[in-house]
């Protein structure tokens, strides 16, 4: 089984991705770290993350890179989704991430273009959202607790400049798949946002068999 889980930053996909792979037995992927670990990859040499041709060598990163937890600061957020928007970065990146989602017995992905692109045949498809400032303040809760020192504004800030640019991109944008059902966290905790995830799926898996 595949389960696509897309939605904007800190909407909460990747706490649901993670609750359905454990849920279900499935190896689970944050794609999103794929793109911060080029970000990051251009912070450390130096490179410009809007120049597509350095933005491509650093596709070439080394997969340690991954569990760094430098990939998590807001800076690494903010390079990726200007890298993002090279269609050769997306399509540097694309074989591993399609191949994690074919792999036997399936898999849990989450990012911008699972449901649209890297997975469009998945069984299940969840797009998460959430108010934007409800999505600040969560992230800066996050950031503060890691003793980074950044202000709500400028967490509010980055979150809706992030917003333009993965929905407003030429490829892949980030957008609600068709056959995604929505699922609105602002007001959910994370417990019931994950209760309502699962059930999501299971009537996805209902309609599937007596369909
Ligand atoms: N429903 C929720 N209510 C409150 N906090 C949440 C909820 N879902 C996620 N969070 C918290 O918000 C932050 C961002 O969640 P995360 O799942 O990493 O988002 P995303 O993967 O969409 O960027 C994390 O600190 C997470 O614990
Ligand atoms: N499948 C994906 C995943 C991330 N991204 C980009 O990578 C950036 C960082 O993604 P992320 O999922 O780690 O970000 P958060 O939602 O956790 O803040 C996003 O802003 C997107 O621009 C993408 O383009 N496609």
């Amino acid at each position: 089984m595949i389960i696509a889980v897309d939605g904007p930053a800190a909407s909460g996909k990747g706490t649901i991705a993670r609750a359905l792979a454990a849920h279900y037995a499935l190896p689970h992927l944050d794609t999103g770290l794929l793109y911060r670990a080029v970000g990051q990859t251009l912070i450390d040499h130096g490179g410009d993350p809007a120049d597509a041709k350095a933005a491509l060598a650093a596709c070439r990163f080394k997969d340690k890179l991954l569990v760094d937890p430098r990939l998590r600061d807001d800076a690494a957020g903010i390079a990726a989704s200007i890298v993002s928007t090279h269609p050769a970065v997306r399509a540097a990146l694309i074989d591993r991430q399609r191949s994690f989602a074919r792999q036997p017995g399936g898999a849990v992905l989450d990012g911008r273009d699972i449901g649209t692109v890297i997975a469009p045949d998945a069984d299940a498809k969840l797009f998460v959202r959430a108010t934007s400032q409800i999505r600040a303040r969560r992230r800066h809760n996050e950031l503060t607790a890691r003793g980074m020192a950044v202000t709500f504004d400028h967490v509010l800030a980055d979150i809706k400049a992030r917003d333009k640019r993965d929905s407003t991109r030429a490829a892949a944008p980030l957008r609600q798949a068709e056959d995604a059902v929505l699922l609105d966290t602002s007001y959910l905790s994370i417990e019931s946002a994950i209760h309502h995830a699962i059930d999501i799926v299971e009537q996805r898996l209902a309609a599937r068999t007596s369909g």
